[in-house]
This record gives structure tokens, sequence and C-alpha cells, in this order.
């Protein structure tokens, strides 16, 4: 795992930026694993920079998100779809048709989870998957104790991730319950895979993870066995004294 400390979260956006600037150079048909959550909104801010700028053409790039909440519709302000479109894609020249997210409110999930899974083999995998960290070490929406060798399905979430994101929320039993995600088998079809982590409440997930040993118990711990992961983290992530992290 190649490890890249930075300052804080602006340098943590500007050097993800700059890594998918790079990728798109070298491909640019790249498909992009991406992430919602707090930690790479700067990551977006950034993109949007450099798509104004010239510096990035999205034109023939292609996206595959990780997750969606289960129970919104595509035009639910919070669904995953909505932050996609929000954050990054309509202030970007990518093709909507291009962009796919899985469908929180499929008429059958088992097949959504199966139509999503066929999309990750078809249009990808990913060239670079951007990811990030819970506390409790889920990536995607892969908790404690899923299993590692999974793809993607429906998963409940936990009371820790539902508190975590009840910030987007007015409520917080307006979080859904249940999510559908990329399972971790799904994630480790990438090609490379850039991990981000800001802030010190990812401090304890990131020390963990830097021990190097494979658990189930921590879904991040699954990355150890990617041969191109990039983790780019602040200092506050690190453990170190420093800014404080996304929000
Ligand atoms: O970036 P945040 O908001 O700290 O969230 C960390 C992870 O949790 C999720 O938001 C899911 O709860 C992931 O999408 C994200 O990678």
């Amino acid at each position: 795992m190649e490890v890249i400390i930075v300052n804080d979260y602006e340098q943590l956006s500007q050097r993800a930026c700059d890594i998918i600037v790079e990728q798109v150079h070298m491909n640019p048909e790249s498909v992009l694993g991406l992430a919602t959550g707090g930690t790479p909104l700067g990551t977006y801010r950034e993109l949007v920079q450099a798509n104004g700028n010239g510096k990035i053409d999205f034109k023939h790039v292609s996206t595959l998100n990780l997750d969606e909440y289960i129970g919104l519709d595509s035009s639910h302000p919070q669904s995953y779809r909505q932050f996609m479109k929000r954050e990054l894609f309509d202030a970007i020249n990518i093709s909507e048709t291009r962009t796919y997210i899985p469908d929180g409110r499929p008429d059958d999930l088992e097949e959504e989870c199966r139509r999503y899974e066929a999309l990750i083999e078809a249009i990808g995998p990913p060239d670079l998957q951007l990811l990030g960290i819970g506390e409790n070490g889920h990536i995607g929406f892969n908790e404690p104790g899923s299993d590692m060798d999974g793809e993607t399905h429906i998963v409940e979430l936990t009371e820790s991730t539902r508190a975590a994101n009840a910030r987007f929320f007015d409520k917080d039993e307006d979080v859904p319950a249940h999510a559908i995600t990329m399972g971790i088998r799904s994630i480790l079809k990438s090609k490379r895979i850039l991990l981000l982590a800001s802030g010190e409440r990812k401090a304890r997930a990131i020390k963990r993870l830097l021990q190097g040993e494979e658990d189930a118990n921590f879904p991040a711990s699954a990355l150890l066995a990617h041969p191109h992961v990039t983790l780019v983290m602040d200092q506050a992530a690190y453990g170190m004294k420093g800014e404080t992290d996304a929000g």
C-alpha cells in the first residue's frame, strides 16, 4: 500500500484530484469508481475546478458509484444519485448516461444486485476506485462482519453508520435502514484504489488498517490484499495533530 500523508483536508483533496486527473490523462475513457460521504467532497470541488480550467475532460469517462440507500427514489435529495449530481455530475462535462449508481427502489432487489454486478463487469471494472473509510472500518456500506468475498448485495446499516450519516438528513429517523452496496469482492476488482481519510475521528480506523491484519470485523483490511492501493490521509487521520476533517 502506498501511503501519502498531507497536512490537511485541502491538500488531501488537491492530491486526490491530481491522481484522478493523471488517470484520465493516461486513459481518457477511464472508468472511475466513485464514493459519497463527506470525505470526497473536496476532491469533487477540485475536479469541478480542474474541468472548468480544461485540465480534465470527462467527455469519454464513465463512473460507477459504490452504493445507494434502499427506499429513496433517485430524485430524493439525499439519494446518492442526487448527491453525485449536486457535487459533481451537473458541474462537469460528463454524459449522465455514462454515470451508474445502483437503483435504491427497484422492483426486485436481488435482481438489482445481479444487474449492478454484471454492469461492473461490463462497464468496468473501474480503473480507479475512490473510497472513504467509516469509523468502524466500513468501505462502501460493507459493515463489520461482512462477507470478505461478497459481491453487490443488500445490507442493514449499523446504528453507528446511521448516526454518522444522520447529519445529511432532517431527522435521525429519516436515515434509511438498508442500502445496496458493491461487495468487498466487487470493490477489489478495481485496478487501482484511492483511499482517502481525513480528520481525527478516522485515526483509530487508520491505525488498525496500518497494523496490516486482515479481519472480517474490519472490512477495510480487505484492501491489504489488493496490489495497487494508494492511501492519502491528512495528519489528523494519521493521529498527528492537524486540521479538522471534512465535516
Ligand atoms: O466520508 P465520510 O462521510 O466520513 O464517510 C465514510 C464512509 O461512509 C460512507 O458515507 C457510508 O456511510 C461511505 O460512503 C464513506 O466512504
